[in-house]
């Protein structure tokens, strides 16, 4: 069997206005992984993660979620999953168990895991306290605990960090970390923050214009780039220094800077080494990190 929890081929879906906002869209979600579904707004992030729990009917392709096909086994398979799309009303005047306790009868979930939800996203401790008393973080925190409740193998998460403060940000953000890698639950979440991605997910979709432009792991998204990356020199004397990385190197000249592609560390270190060695004085050795921020301009720009 496969292990993606999620695989859709070939999604395309037109609004009735005629808009077509996805083209062709092959989302593949390993289990286990944080996947990082990236976009700008209006790239089709919350059509796709609607059409995800048949909140959009499908028109064109097709939807598997943990190996059934979304279309036959609709029920069976939102029994395992857990979503967070438009906000859960949480009642104001209620604590955090109270709010727990109405969504738990509703979903027929047994009592005892209302207090394992509310361990689960540390709102253990906050008593009497009501929820319109709670920080925009811990209010988001209540919110994902509800969907916790009925302990889904699967949690899509549309932006859930947009419209919190920083705090907030980092709470979230960990508290999906721990989600994962302590309790295995296998999570989408959308967002149009690269370097939010960057500090969660294992894995990346690129979405723009409905259309896919990058999938795969962090790393190789970091390496694709990397490869593009430049090392910049500046020395004592660039005209020597250019002659003498030219046989073994790409080098060039620009703004008082001399580049060249930037491989590796131990390349960097044997450039060093060469400068040194004709005598010269290295004073800057730089390489370029490609920032994702950047990777993804670079992305959504081409
Ligand atoms: N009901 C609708 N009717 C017509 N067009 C729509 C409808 N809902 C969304 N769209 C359009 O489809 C495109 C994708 O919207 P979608 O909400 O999926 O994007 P997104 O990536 O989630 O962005 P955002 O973060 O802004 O929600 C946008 O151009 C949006 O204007």
């Amino acid at each position: 069997m496969s292990n993606l929890i999620i695989k859709t081929s070939g999604l395309n879906y037109t609004f009735s206005n005629g808009f077509q906002t996805l083209k062709d869209v092959n989302l593949e979600v390993p289990k286990g992984s944080i996947y990082g579904f990236l976009g700008p707004n209006g790239a089709g992030k919350t059509t796709t993660l609607r059409l995800l729990l048949g909140l959009l009917k499908k028109q064109e392709g097709s939807i598997e979620v943990f190996g059934e096909d979304l279309a036959t086994n609709r029920v069976n398979i939102l029994k395992r999953l857990g979503s967070l799309i438009e906000q859960p009303s949480l009642y104001g005047h209620l604590t955090a168990k109270e709010n727990l306790e109405i969504y738990r009868k509703l979903y027929q979930v047994s009592q005892l895991r209302v207090a394992d939800v509310l361990k689960l996203v540390g709102l253990e401790d906050t008593g009497r306290k009501k929820a319109k008393q709670f920080s925009l973080g811990m209010k988001q925190r209540l919110s994902i605990a509800i969907s916790l409740l009925h302990q889904p193998e699967l949690l899509i998460l549309d932006e859930p960090t947009n419209g919190l403060d920083p705090n907030g940000i980092i709470e979230t953000r960990e508290l999906i970390k721990k989600l994962n890698t302590e309790f295995g639950v296998t999570i989408i979440v959308s967002s149009h923050i690269l370097a939010e991605i960057e500090k969660m997910a294992t894995h990346v979709g690129i979405i723009h214009k409905g259309k896919f432009l990058f999938q795969g792991t962090l790393s190789e998204l970091q390496l694709m780039k990397a490869k593009e990356s430049q090392l910049q020199v500046i020395t004592s004397n660039n005209d020597t220094a250019l002659r003498v990385l030219q046989p073994q190197f790409k080098v060039e000249r620009q703004n008082g800077h001399i580049i060249l592609p930037f491989n590796n560390r131990e390349e960097t270190a044997l450039v060093n080494r060469i400068l040194v060695q004709e005598g010269l004085d290295v004073y800057h050795l730089h390489a370029q990190q490609t920032n994702l921020e950047q990777l993804f301009i670079d992305l959504t720009t081409n």
